[in-house]
């Protein structure tokens, strides 16, 4: 019997599933990065190893332990592990309920939470596929400065359980360059930090690349989107707002208000299989 895996994205940003509900796979840094890789791997911006929180609970530090029934244990593409994934949450909870691991109500919607390694998530998984996340606070830390082709940028921090640095962009978003990483300030960031292109299109409504820490350029970051649009509301001097955000991968609306925000947007399984036991064993 090989590993199980699955195959989904959301607005995009794509992850491989690891179904591990006893946490049993070792899940090593040159494993994840085998997976992700597009020529050698399956190809994918993160691995998601989908675990019961008992099984994880030695794992976890002590503030995100959760009393969660599932977890997720998110990866970057490059290895490392990462507190929270916005996208990558939408399609783990759409995992558990169309597995039948969750069960849907009457109104054929689901409601539970998922634990993370930045507290737990609260989700509902729609009729019509698509789920909203509860993502917590999105709190703004300050200002910090980002270059990029040639354009120094001030950026307002956000921390959405993981950090973002929001950038506004006044010139061409499209025509940004951003096949090498964004130089920032190591001291403000020294676990890195995701940065955002944003450019406002109208009251409502946000477009915005990203440039992902362990990753690279992505087509969508769900984190990034809650600090895109808590920029853009706390910007306009409002406590509370919805902003639709445009990624070169689709579109999500976030709404954000003075303690709390939420992300709505698709989430998408789209294969599974076995991954051979050799390959696991010595990725080539
Ligand atoms: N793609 C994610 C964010 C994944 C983690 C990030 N790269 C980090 O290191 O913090 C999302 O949809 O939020």
């Amino acid at each position: 019997m090989g590993i199980a895996f699955l195959k989904g994205h959301g607005t995009q940003n794509d992850f491989v599933l690891l179904p591990d509900p006893d946490g049993e796979l070792e899940l090593t840094t040159e494993r994840v990065r085998a997976l992700c890789d597009r020529q050698r791997g399956l190809g994918a911006d993160g691995v998601l190893r989908v675990v019961r929180g008992e099984a994880l609970a030695d794992e976890v530090p002590e503030s995100a332990r959760s009393e969660a029934q599932w977890f997720m244990d998110y990866r970057n593409a490059d290895g490392s592990i990462a507190e929270m994934c916005g996208n990558g949450v939408r399609v783990f909870a759409r995992y558990l309920v169309e597995d039948g691991l969750v069960a849907r109500g009457t109104d054929g919607g689901a409601d539970f939470v998922i634990g993370s390694r930045a507290g737990d998530r609260p989700v509902r998984v729609n009729a019509d596929g698509t789920v909203t996340v509860q993502m917590g606070h999105a709190r703004v830390t300050g200002e910090s400065m980002a270059s990029v082709d040639g354009l120094a940028l001030t950026g307002i921090a956000v921390d959405v359980g993981n950090p973002h640095l929001v950038c506004r962009v006044d010139t061409d978003l499209t025509a940004l360059d951003l096949r090498s990483e964004p130089a920032y300030d190591a001291r403000r960031f020294p676990g890195g930090v995701n940065i955002e292109f944003v450019t406002e299109l109208g009251p409502d409504e946000l477009s915005m690349r990203v440039y992902e820490r362990g990753v690279g350029e992505t087509r969508a970051c769900g984190t990034g989107t809650v600090a895109a649009a808590a920029m853009a509301v706390y910007g306009a001097g409002q406590q509370e707002g919805t902003r639709t955000v445009r990624v070169p991968g689709g579109a999500v609306t976030v709404t954000v208000g003075p303690n709390s925000s939420s992300l709505t947007g698709p989430a998408v399984l789209l294969a599974r299989g076995e991954l051979d036991t050799h390959w696991w064993q010595a990725p080539a």
